[in-house]
């Protein structure tokens, strides 16, 4: 799930309760991040045991756990992401403002994501806003490895393609950089 509120706090055990897997909040939202991370960890955890409990799982535990991930804005800088990326599971740069589909990929949020994939290589960076066939090979030669797409999809006659294209553009780059290491 991906937060775009104010006082994220507040939703998380709702959703952890409601079976979400992942747990994304905007950094500008909240003035404890580190707490707030914390507190995803635990409510997965407590949200998971439930589960076990009710479904007798014991060994796919891992199945449930709440995830992290930590967006930022367009507007701000990366370096307010990296103290909390060795905490986090996912980081995602915002490649347009949040509020609505449509918009215009702000190709300027590059060397972001391009920073971030180089201090933490195995980090899920996340780009959304704007992304398609037209600009996905900037976002995954940058080193995103999950992408957002709304209006390329929905507005295509072949959405399946576009989907296909996205992931192959990505996974191909990911290789690369693997081999390349
Ligand atoms: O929610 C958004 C911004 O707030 C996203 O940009 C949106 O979901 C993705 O859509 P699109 O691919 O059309 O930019």
């Amino acid at each position: 799930m991906h937060m775009m509120v104010s006082k994220p706090e507040q939703w998380v055990k709702p959703m952890a309760v409601a079976g979400a897997n992942q747990y994304t909040f905007h950094l500008e939202a909240t003035e404890n991040p580190g707490a707030l991370i914390k507190d995803i960890r635990e409510n997965g955890m407590k949200s998971c045991s439930v589960v076990q409990a009710e479904l007798q799982w014991h060994s796919q535990a891992y199945l449930c756990l709440l995830q992290v991930g930590l967006a930022i804005k367009p507007g701000t800088s990366v370096e307010y992401l990296a103290p909390w990326a060795n905490q986090i599971d996912m980081a995602l740069v915002m490649t347009v403002e949040p509020g609505f589909g449509g918009q215009k990929f702000m190709e300027d949020m590059m060397p972001k994501v391009h920073w971030l994939r180089t201090q933490f290589p195995s980090l899920d960076i996340e780009v959304d806003g704007g992304v398609g066939p037209d600009t996905v090979h900037k976002c995954a030669e940058a080193g995103a490895n999950m992408i957002v797409s709304g209006s390329a999809i929905m507005r295509s006659e072949d959405p399946r393609s576009v989907i296909n294209l996205l992931r192959n553009v990505c996974s191909e780059a990911a290789q690369k950089r693997s081999l390349d290491r």
